[in-house]
């Protein structure tokens, strides 16, 4: 039996981690049209924290191309700065599941596995395929309802590859929602790069001008919010997303950011060695911890 009381999600699992708890949540989601898992990892503070009644920031976790909740939750390694600062971890699937689309399944980098953080227009694909608003405008708020010891108000966002992308899109298209933003090796301008002209055309149609909304790289320019936080971005230089099939294009990105708000706050470390997995997420998790935990108040 779960210890855990929730009213809108359904927790399918419960496991104890570094002193915190991973609570595994299924939903039915108004958006996608679907069930949705969700993990979230809640640290030692949400249990003694809970008669106390004093709130928990969040940190909310973007994964990439292929992932469901668990990969970051099994390989990142979060748990124990959520535990040292006193934040929650959520952590979103990728896409819709449980659907049978014509070719949906067909390829790692569309359809399930791969719904790129948009909300589809094109036909096939804009009844579920709506993740920018799963995420942002549905989840979130769903989870603070049944979890009011965190506080969704005081939030911030990270992610890796399609996730990092998508972490600085929702940043830059929601001024002042996000304390701060993070991303490890980040997909960082898809109008530019295959994935995401595959991943635009295919959900978005054919219409550029319709792809740049959500291309950090285009939307940097334009963002009048606040930008007292600077943005932290890691990147292996032998990633080989990044190096051979120029799919990651982080200098883009800090190029656009010398015309924005952001000018000389983007802190783009490209890192010797590192490639583009879970080994390099984790080895840098506790920098992008460290981070988020200053804009969230905690150190
Ligand atoms: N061969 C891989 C290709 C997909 C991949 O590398 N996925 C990354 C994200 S890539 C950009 O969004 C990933 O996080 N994979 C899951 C993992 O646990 O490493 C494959 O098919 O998995």
């Amino acid at each position: 039996m779960s210890s855990i009381t929730t009213s809108i999600f359904k927790v399918t699992a419960e496991i104890q981690s570094f002193g915190g708890k991973l609570v595994k949540l299924q939903h039915k989601s108004d958006e996608t049209k679907t069930d949705m898992d969700v993990n979230v990892y809640l640290p030692a503070q949400f249990f003694a924290n809970g008669a106390k009644g004093k709130s928990l920031p969040v940190l909310l976790y973007l994964s990439g191309l292929t992932c469901t909740p668990n990969n970051a939750s099994e390989k990142a390694f979060w748990q124990p700065y959520a535990n040292k600062y006193g934040f929650a971890v959520v952590f979103p699937d990728t896409s819709p599941r449980g659907l049978n689309i014509e070719g949906e399944h067909d390829s790692y980098d569309f359809g399930s596995g791969a719904g790129f953080y948009v909300d589809a227009t094109t036909e096939k694909w804009k009844d579920n395929y709506r993740m920018y608003s799963y995420v942002n405008s549905e989840l979130l708020p769903k989870l603070q309802a049944d979890f009011p010891i965190l506080n969704f108000d005081n939030i911030s966002i990270t992610g890796h590859s399609m996730g990092g992308y998508g972490a600085l899109q929702l940043f830059l298209r929601n001024p002042g929602k996000f304390k701060s933003v993070s991303a490890f090796s980040p997909i960082s301008n898809p109008t530019k790069a295959p994935w995401g002209e595959k991943c635009f055309s295919g959900y978005l149609g054919q219409d550029k001008s319709t792809w740049t909304q959500y291309d950090p790289t285009e939307l940097i320019g334009k963002y009048q919010g606040p930008s007292d936080s600077s943005i932290l971005i890691h990147v292996g230089k032998s990633d080989s997303f990044y190096f051979k099939d120029h799919q990651l294009l982080p200098e883009n990105f800090l190029k656009a950011s010398e015309n924005s708000v952001f000018k000389g706050k983007v802190d783009l470390n490209l890192v010797d060695g590192y490639d583009h997995s879970y080994y390099f997420i984790s080895s840098f998790t506790d920098v992008h911890a460290a981070h988020h935990a200053k804009y969230l108040g905690l150190n």
